[in-house]
């Protein structure tokens, strides 16, 4: 007999994915809070960058016609009239038969229009050899080549990477406009449980998976909540649950899933979710007891307690809803591997085996690190998770394995 009502994981993405709306809010922050954060418009200068035209090197700017025939056997000699100031726009007017010293980076001078490098040059009090001829727009980049006011910087759904960042604070632009970070209730339950700080008497046990579903939390980009740890009571779950449940966005309980006497949770997530329990196991191994409801608008899961259970039924069931809220696909970053030895998977669940990667002769090679999903260190010690699809039975010594790494 069996208590669950097991969904395929296929079948418990559409099953998310038809009741959980796609909301996802807006804040303006500053730039430099911008890293990794989702632009939720598209984002535009209104200044030119550069914002005037400047030197790419040391030497002296010119008019390009006065140069035309020099070389080194016949340089052209030009009075040199001035000099510019990194910063100052210079107040020169250049003429023909003109040169003024200019640093790189320098604002090149109205009546100039090419730069000479100081290497192909000779200054003797105000007159400078010139040794060889350029041509107009040498050695200088005009003002809003890189990028022209009007134009877009950034585009709607982009995740800032540092350039983004850089240019977008080079431009002068401030307070930029990107997809909220939602907050993730958490809660743990387990008579059993204490604190990370609390001394621990026989029978008890440290909490564990606050601490790794709020990391996981982070990693996502999203902002962890803690609803600490409740007693295996359903008032006392409910009252927790219902408290939170108006300041997050998602709210994930940790433990008490499955069907002993003391596993509270599906009971309350019956009593308080607005839908029915509409996920009560999932044929994934680990995670089966997992559960997912709706309160409202707010998605609320019951995980296994087991600690890599409650990790990995985030990372699949979990994590990816909570980056599409902030304009983030859920790309996990993978590498393929040989798959060291044969390892058996009961059919009819969908498996995610622990590994550890090794170089091999001809590329990695993925280890399974074998243990109960009652034993953090499997995860401590694993790269990352090899799926092993439902229809198979387990995987062949040799077969190439795609890892989703940690
Ligand atoms: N008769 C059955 N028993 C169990 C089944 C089943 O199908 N039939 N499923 C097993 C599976 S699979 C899992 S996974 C666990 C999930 O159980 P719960 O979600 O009810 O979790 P708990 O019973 O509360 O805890 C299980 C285990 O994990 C420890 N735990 C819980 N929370 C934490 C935490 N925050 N930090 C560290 N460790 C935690 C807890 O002390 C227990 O040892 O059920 C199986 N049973
Ligand atoms: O889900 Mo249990 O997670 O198979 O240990």
């Amino acid at each position: 007999m069996d208590f669950f009502e097991l969904v395929t994981s296929k079948e418990a993405y559409q099953i998310i994915e038809s009741n959980i709306k796609l909301n996802k809010k807006t804040e303006q922050i500053r730039v430099t809070e911008g890293l990794d954060r989702v632009a939720a418009c598209d984002i535009l200068t209104a200044e030119d960058l550069p914002a005037f035209t400047k030197s790419t090197m040391d030497g002296y700017a010119v008019q390009a016609e006065d140069t035309f025939g020099a070389s080194e056997e016949q340089p052209q000699t030009l009075d040199i009239i001035g000099e510019v100031e990194m910063g100052v726009k210079p107040e020169l007017k250049l003429k023909a038969g003109q040169a003024v010293e200019i640093p790189t980076g320098g604002m090149i001078p109205d009546g100039a229009d090419s730069v000479v490098m100081v290497e192909k040059t000779e200054a003797k009090a105000d007159e400078v050899r010139v040794y060889t001829s350029v041509s107009p727009g040498a050695n200088i980049v005009q003002k809003g080549s890189d990028i022209r006011q009007g134009e877009t910087v950034v585009s709607a759904d982009h995740r800032l990477r540092p350039q983004d960042v850089g240019a977008l604070a080079g431009l002068g632009i401030a307070e930029i406009e990107v997809y909220k970070k939602p907050k993730v209730g958490i809660i743990s339950t387990g008579n059993e449980l204490i604190s990370l700080d609390d001394e621990l008497k026989p029978g008890q046990t440290r909490d564990i998976n606050t601490y790794s579903l709020a990391s996981l939390v982070e990693r996502t980009g999203a902002i962890p909540v803690q609803g600490g740890i409740i007693e295996d009571n359903a008032e006392t779950l409910k009252q927790a649950l219902v408290e939170l449940a108006d300041e997050v966005d998602f709210l994930v309980i940790s433990g008490g899933s499955s069907v002993g006497v003391k596993d509270v949770t599906y009971n309350v997530l019956e009593e308080v979710g607005t839908t029915d329990v509409l996920i009560h196991g999932i044929a994934i191994k680990p995670g089966k007891p997992t559960l997912f409801t709706m309160l409202d608008d707010l998605p609320v899961y019951g995980l296994p307690g087991h600690p890599v259970s409650v990790m990995v039924t985030f990372k699949k069931f979990v994590a990816p809803y909570i980056k599409h809220q902030m304009g983030i696909e859920d790309s996990p970053s993978t590498v393929k591997a040989e798959f060291e030895q044969n390892i058996s998977s009961d059919p009819g669940r969908e498996d995610y085996l622990r590994v550890t990667l090794q170089e091999g002769e001809s590329g990695l090679v993925a280890k399974p690190v074998r243990g109960e999903s009652s034993l953090i260190m499997t995860m401590v010690e694993a790269d990352g998770l090899v799926k092993v699809p439902l229809a198979r039975e387990g995987l062949t010594a040799g077969e190439e394995v795609k890892v989703e790494l940690f």
